[in-house]
């Protein structure tokens, strides 16, 4: 049986969705590997069904049946105050029923954010993406400095997850090093969810 990684983001200009293109480049590194990349849709103030079902454009959006049966997940958001974007909450809000059966212990994650200024909250926002894993009994994935373009980087990267800095312009080219330490990031996830899948 093949190894599922899923990578679920929400992206409103584009640079999350730039990373976990990357990001899934690197876990089909891993052999015998699935990856899955869905976005989730806007979160709307309105109780009522807002969206179509199928988006206009991009991937198609993640479905929590999809969450509940990964090996591996790796969770993207843009940086708002600081945190993750509300869409992102929503999806894992929906999530309890998998944390009631306890689908998701110890199985690997990791979180990739895009921030506009570079102290403007990239940690904070992958720590914030971190809590309700680590309630569901994941086992959190960092980036190792092995990676060297955790040393080199002038702009997104930490030992917590991958993060882009994204230009005030909106574009969503990410440098060198960004690229690098996503793929990194996928590499890993995928090795950590084949060898805890063995155990
Ligand atoms: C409501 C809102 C809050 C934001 N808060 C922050 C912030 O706290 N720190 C920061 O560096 N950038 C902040 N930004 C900028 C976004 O992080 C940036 O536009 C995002 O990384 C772009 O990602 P995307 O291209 O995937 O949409 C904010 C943007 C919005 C719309």
């Amino acid at each position: 049986m093949p190894i599922k990684i899923l990578i679920v983001f929400y992206s409103r200009h584009g640079s999350v969705a730039a990373m976990a293109k990357h990001i899934a480049r690197g876990a089909q590194r891993i052999a015998n590997t699935d990856v899955i990349v869905r976005q989730l849709p806007d979160a709307s103030f309105n109780s009522e069904q807002t969206r179509d079902a199928i988006p206009e454009e991009g991937y198609p959006f993640c479905e929590i049946e999809e969450l509940a049966e990964c090996d591996g997940l790796a969770i993207g958001s843009p940086s708002y105050f600081g945190s993750m974007a509300a869409p992102v909450k929503l999806f894992l809000d929906q999530s309890s029923p998998l944390w009631m059966s306890g689908q998701l212990i110890d199985k690997p994650a990791c979180a990739f954010a895009s921030a506009s200024t570079m102290h403007g909250g990239h940690e904070m926002t992958l720590h914030s993406m971190m809590i309700p894993l680590m309630h569901h009994g994941m086992v959190w994935v960092g980036l190792p400095y092995k990676n060297r373009a955790l040393i080199s980087t002038t702009a997104g990267g930490t030992p917590y997850g991958v993060t882009h800095l994204a230009s005030q312009t909106s574009e969503t080219d990410l440098t060198d090093d960004e690229k690098s330490l996503c793929e990194a990031q996928g590499q890993r996830l995928a090795e950590l969810a084949t060898t805890l899948k063995k155990t």
